[in-house]
């Protein structure tokens, strides 16, 4: 779905992100992983398209996004989440929700869809309250919320559980999971006659990866990374030096890359 390959980025004359590879496969839930300053938001403001990249490729479902702009991107449908969630204050959260509109109305979609109330219900009932009198557990929900106004394919979280208290981060890892791995989908069925209830689950669980957003997100917690994402990539000093399943994720990484 997403590949980032040979990714060379600079501020000015400092280079911050070096030669960098990373795959999100469609349907995965890739938590992008490492300590402060080595590049995170850089990939992927780079791949939203907010600041320029020096060289490399960045396909998305096939094609190329260097060259297009961020309104493009998000026609095409990535959805992104900024770290400190960038919600107008001042206006209510019926607006903030419509401005995620702005890159859909060529598709069509003129009103915010229903389903971002289903995830959500706190934000049906808060229409009218402005986005600067929620709180911060609520203006993640809003900033997820317009993001997926337009219905991503990829949904990309830059740290969605900062400065959130914790029961509200449980419930947001409950969202990103129904999301990437559900959307509304039936869960398996019991087992009565296996071999043909085997395939059926099989079938299902296919689907359901075929239907939910695939997720690329930036989150420093741990347990909530491991607990979220099926896949890591870890970044060091604008390199991505460590990629694979969640499950092989070992304490000897965690030891020299993440732990500060
Ligand atoms: N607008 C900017 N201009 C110049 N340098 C920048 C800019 N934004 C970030 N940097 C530098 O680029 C490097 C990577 O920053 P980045 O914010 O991408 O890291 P990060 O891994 O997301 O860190 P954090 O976890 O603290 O958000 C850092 O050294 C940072 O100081």
């Amino acid at each position: 779905m997403l590949n980032v390959a040979g990714l060379n980025q600079f501020y000015g004359e400092s280079h911050t992100l070096w030669d960098l590879g990373l795959e999100v496969p469609k349907g995965a839930c890739l938590c992008l992983m490492g300590r402060n300053g080595v590049g995170k938001t850089t990939l992927l403001k780079t791949v939203m398209g907010l600041i320029p990249a020096r060289s490399g490729g960045i396909m998305f479902d096939g094609g190329n996004l260097l060259g297009l702009k961020a309104e493009q991107r998000a026609e095409l449908g990535i959805g992104y989440v900024p770290q400190g969630r960038e919600i107008f204050p001042l206006m209510t959260v019926e607006e903030n929700l419509r401005t995620g509109l702005r890159a859909v109305r060529r598709k069509g979609i003129k009103d915010v869809p229903e389903q971002v109330f289903e995830i959500f219900p706190v934000l049906k009932k808060m229409l009218k309250r402005r986005g600067g009198d929620l709180s911060g557990g609520q203006q993640q929900q809003l900033a997820i919320g317009r993001a997926l106004v337009l219905d991503p394919k990829l949904l990309i979280l830059d740290e969605p559980t900062e400065g959130i208290q914790p029961n509200i981060v449980s419930e947001i890892g409950d969202v990103i999971i129904r999301l990437n791995r559900a959307r509304g989908i039936p869960t398996p069925i019991e087992k009565t006659a296996p071999d043909v209830v085997d395939e059926i689950n099989d079938a299902i669980v296919k689907v359901k990866r075929d239907l939910g957003v695939t997720v690329l997100l930036v989150e420093q917690k741990l347990p909530f990374a491991r607990k979220v994402a099926d896949r890591f990539c870890i970044m060091d000093r604008g390199r991505a030096v460590a990629t694979g399943a969640m499950g092989e994720l070992t304490e000897d990484m965690v030891k020299r890359y993440l732990t500060v």
